[in-house]
């Protein structure tokens, strides 16, 4: 009989998650995904239509690591000023021998650092190696892990920032701990910007192709709904794009699938070497998010549980 599954709260997450293990794990995970080791069908969306929001699942199995695991998330278009989260997610970790669940955990913070970490992946591959200004457009959630980790890893000299309010960019600039430009208009915030982070709720495009400086790269986050926009037809026709999943952009990505822009390649595939990384090119790297990077993420947590745990009990 298997026993009772551990539940692994935000905070406990928050403090066993670190990028340093995280982004090395997801760049290998994104390499299985492309050499198509990895089960992992494009999510299922069903729409909560009374409460203008969906429900994602997201299965994910990689057998060669026994591991088995699945995000549920919930995520709204939410009126201006609501209080209510525009993003809730779960991630449940399984056997896939018994079938019985291991560990229930928040998924908050993984879906906030692992998709951060994975933009980080693109701009490691894809961006100019000189690359000295950083614009990030929205002031959310991945607004922030977006900032944490592109600040970690890389030495901008400037980090601006564009939010649709005030105070909400009020808000973003006194809840990080370096520096940052608040910018008065999206052209502002990236004209002459080496990397672009759109981590917006926007459903039309507001980012630019005419704005966006000759060989930039724009990690494109927000915008999964094959309707939805975030960039203009310009800047997906002109840059070369790349995708986490080719399959996911072809279903999910409006900015795809309504600019009738080509996917070059998958990050995966750069990772591997099967295609090249046109660093000397605008890039778009557009992000849908993924379950295996979820179900790696989710194991990382449990791992980390399970050490500090057999180390409580000495
Ligand atoms: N690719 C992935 O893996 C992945 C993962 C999680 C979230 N997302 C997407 O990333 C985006 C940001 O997520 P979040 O959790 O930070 O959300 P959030 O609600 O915390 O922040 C959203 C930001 O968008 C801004 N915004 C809202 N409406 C806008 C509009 N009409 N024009 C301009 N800005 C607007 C808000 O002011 C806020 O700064 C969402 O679209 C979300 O669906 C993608
Ligand atoms: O991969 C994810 O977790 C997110 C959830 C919200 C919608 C976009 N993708």
């Amino acid at each position: 009989m298997a026993g009772s599954p551990v539940i692994i709260s935000e905070q406990e997450v928050a403090g066993l998650l670190q990028y340093g293990d995280l982004i090395p794990r997801l760049q290998e995970a994104l390499g299985k995904f492309s050499r198509r080791e990895v089960d992992q069908p494009v999510r299922t969306t069903v729409p909560l239509q009374k409460h203008n929001g969906f429900l994602g699942l997201m299965p994910t199995y990689i057998e060669t690591e026994g591991l088995l695991c699945t995000k549920l998330v919930c995520f709204y278009q939410r009126e201006a000023g609501s209080t209510l989260p525009s993003t809730q997610a779960t991630v449940v970790l399984l056997d896939p021998e018994y079938g019985n669940v291991k560990a229930v955990m928040d998924g908050e913070v993984i879906t906030a650092m692992r998709t951060a970490a994975v933009s980080a992946i693109s701009a490691k591959l894809l961006m100019r190696p000189q690359a000295e200004v950083l614009a990030i457009l929205g002031t959310g959630k991945q607004a922030q892990s977006h900032y944490n980790v592109f600040t970690q890893i890389f030495s901008f000299k400037e980090v601006r920032v564009w939010s649709h309010t005030k105070e909400r960019a009020e808000q973003f600039m006194s809840s990080v701990t370096g520096p940052v430009t608040p910018c008065v208009s999206v052209e502002a915030a990236v004209r002459g910007a080496d990397a672009i982070v759109t981590v917006t709720r926007c459903t039309e495009p507001v980012l630019f192709g005419e704005w966006v400086k000759p060989g930039a790269h724009v990690a494109a986050v927000g915008a999964c709904r094959p309707n939805w926009r975030e960039l203009d037809d310009v800047l997906m026709k002109e840059a070369v794009v790349y995708a986490d999943s080719r399959e996911g952009a072809a279903t999910e990505s409006g900015d795809v699938i309504l600019s009738g822009a080509d996917v070059f390649a998958e990050l995966g595939d750069v990772i591997n070497g099967t295609k090249p990384a046109h660093r000397e090119k605008t890039t778009v790297f557009k992000s849908l998010g993924m379950g295996v990077q979820d179900a790696v993420s989710a194991k990382l947590v449990f791992d980390q549980w399970k050490h500090f745990l057999s180390r409580k009990l000495k």
